[in-house]
């Protein structure tokens, strides 16, 4: 066991985690050149070309270091994203130690900071690596600086390397090694073995990733799932080594892949402890959570003809994302469509882009809203995140919704900003810390509905890219939320129906009914965009109706033909009111529900 690393790469995003990753791979021979294909570790089409990692995967390397001695060096792929905070937990769990990666040029971030925290969390020994040398921005000092004073590390250890060109990859398999401990557990314990990760394969079905913490697991034991209370019996055991490699066994300290006819990752959870039926262990791992969806939003396909499509592409999503919820809603507008449940806006924006990639189904996505707790009059409770289930008002005696801690770093020049952009977003406390003499964490209590609506995007704008984000839930605080109703010709459209707090309903209602003037065609008569609470009109926009003269063709003065004609017109006019018919074209929805989050 002792020549057993168990290891993860926490990097903030873009910081070359991938590359590194790629480059132990590599180095360890475990693969040609021909088979690293870029990007190895990022097998989804989305991830290489969004260049983000999303779902994690793990693998095993052989290495022989200078001394001679053989190890195996586990390398377990974490997410970035905070979106996957629950994730990296669970990856955290895995392993004795990080590497943590600064960019030599962009120095420590938000999410370099947030990781941090989390594997000190976990107890993991963290080996800081410098990437990125090669650059002629490279600042190596300045980056040992900020390893030290912004991570609390030892600048010393830090290994300055160059990802992308090979330099330093020894320096960080030896510092591996050396620097990071060996597992500990005893192989003839009761089974304890944390399932980490799962994915689903075709042939196989779901293949577990799991870290063996105490005991001895092998083919054809009967295996329970602590949490879950299901048992299954195992059919094959091994490494993760680009392809399964089967083993006679797992036992303490190692990782590596369990198959045991689990048909869904549904039926399992990950997080989950895994022990022998008839010697279990006394106690599942601590730490035990199931995925929390925060972001909710109802999915329509864009053509109504698509919805039977839809259901199956879902349905073959949450084969392999167990973390997405869905469940069916309709709409007089748009007709039948999913509500679901998602991590966080990231979350959204994968799920949407596989959609829309992997299955080709064009997508009307409504605005993103947070679970509001509510408690109602009549004493009891509600939780509601579809606008469509909000009770009437006077029926609501209180409501709250969820905050959460915001890290924003920024260089110091605009601190002033940033702290007012969290004034605007309904920030309650905002906080500042020096990291350096140059960069400024702000620490912002806030809503998450906030963050949902156009916070990102400013954030960006406001700091020239240089302002870098990250967040965790808190807890629920009281709220003075109201439904905002958007009515075109004075009829509520179901769709577009959102959930804000009473001080930001009319300029968001007012944004809207603009986007939605520009969208939809005038008509035979005019057509009033309206945002209302309950009965009060609070924000309005008018579409002019075509003034077509039906006379203009009748020379001469034949007054009571003209005067029969414009009664005529009057006549039609009355019927298209009367009917409600405005045409809303589809692109509408689309351009005023994707206008949030740009
Ligand atoms: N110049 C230079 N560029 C690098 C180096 N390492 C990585 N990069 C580049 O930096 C970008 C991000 O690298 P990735 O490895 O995808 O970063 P990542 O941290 O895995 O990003 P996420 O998957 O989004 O978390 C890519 O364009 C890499 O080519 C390096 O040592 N030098």
């Amino acid at each position: 066991m002792k020549h057993i690393r168990n290891f993860c790469i926490i990097a903030h995003i873009d910081h070359g985690k991938s590359t590194l990753a790629d480059r132990l791979i590599q180095t360890c021979g475990g693969v040609t050149q021909r088979e690293l294909h870029e990007q190895m570790l990022d097998s989804m089409e989305i991830e290489r070309e969004r260049g983000i990692t999303i779902k994690s995967n793990t693998i095993t390397l052989d290495y022989r270091a200078p001394d001679g001695k053989d190890y195996l060096l586990n390398l377990i792929d974490t997410p970035g994203h905070v979106d996957f905070s629950h994730e990296v937990r669970r990856s955290l769990m895995a392993c004795e130690g990080a590497l943590i990666i600064v960019d030599a040029s962009q120095g420590v971030e938000a999410q370099t900071v947030a990781n941090l925290y989390l594997a000190l969390e976990h107890d993991l020994t963290l080996l800081p690596v410098i990437n990125k040398i090669d650059l002629p921005s490279a600042d190596v000092d300045r980056a040992r600086e900020a390893i030290d004073a912004e991570l609390g590390l030892d600048p010393f250890e830090a290994i300055p390397i160059s990802a992308k060109n090979g330099i330093g990859i020894e320096d960080v398999m030896i510092g591996i090694v050396e620097k990071l401990p060996a597992p500990q557990g005893d192989p003839d314990a009761p089974l304890k073995a944390l399932v980490f990760d799962a994915q689903f394969d075709k042939f196989r079905g779901v293949i577990l990733q799991v870290r063996v913490l105490e005991g001895t697991l092998k083919p054809r034991d009967t295996i329970l799932f602590m949490h879950a209370g299901r048992n299954f019996t195992v059919d094959e055991v091994g490494y993760n080594q680009f392809k399964l490699n089967p083993k006679s066994q797992l036992s303490a300290g190692e990782v590596g892949y369990v198959v045991a006819g689990v048909k869904s990752v549904q039926d399992i959870e990950i997080g989950d402890t895994i022990t022998l039926q008839d010697r279990p262990t006394a106690e599942a791992i601590p730490g035990y959570q199931k995925a929390r969806q925060v972001v909710f939003s109802s999915i329509y396909p864009m053509d109504t003809g698509d919805y039977v499509e839809l259901t199956k592409a879902l349905d073959k999503l949450v084969i392999n994302d167990a973390a997405l919820t869905y469940e069916k809603d309709s709409s007089a507008a748009l007709g039948f469509g999913f509500r679901c449940g998602f991590l966080g806006l990231l979350h959204l924006d994968v799920i949407q882009e596989r959609l829309r990639r992997e299955f080709d189904i064009g997508l009307i996505i409504t605005a993103p809203s947070v679970k509001y707790n509510l408690t109602l009059v009549d004493g009891s409770t509600l939780e509601v995140d579809n606008p469509s289930n909000w009770p009437h008002p006077t029926t609501i005696q209180s409501a709250s919704e969820p905050y959460i801690k915001a890290s924003i770093l920024t260089p110091e020049t605009y601190v002033g900003p940033v702290m007012e952009l969290c004034r605007e977003h309904r920030s309650e406390s905002q906080t500042m810390n020096y990291l350096s003499a140059s960069r400024i964490e702000v620490t912002s209590v806030m809503p998450l509905g906030e963050v949902l609506f156009d916070f990102y995007g400013k954030l960006k704008m406001i700091t020239r890219g240089y302002g870098s984000f990250d967040y965790e839930p808190i807890e629920y605080r009281t709220t003075d939320v109201v439904k905002v109703d958007i009515l075109i010709n004075k009829e509520p459209v179901d769709t577009l129906s959102y959930l804000v707090h009473r001080e930001k309903a009319r300029p968001r209602a007012l944004h809207y009914c603009e986007r939605l003037a520009k969208e939809i065609p005038r008509h035979q008569f005019k057509i009033p965009v309206q945002g209302a609470i309950g009965g009060e009109i609070i924000a309005r926009t008018t579409i002019a109706p075509f003034r077509k003269d039906v006379t203009e063709k009748l020379y001469g003065g034949d007054v009571t033909r003209k005067k029969k004609l414009l009664e005529k017109q009057k006549k039609g006019k009355a019927k298209m009111k009367q009917f409600g018919s405005v045409n809303i074209p589809q692109k509408a929805f689309v351009s005023v529900l994707r206008a949030e989050n740009d």
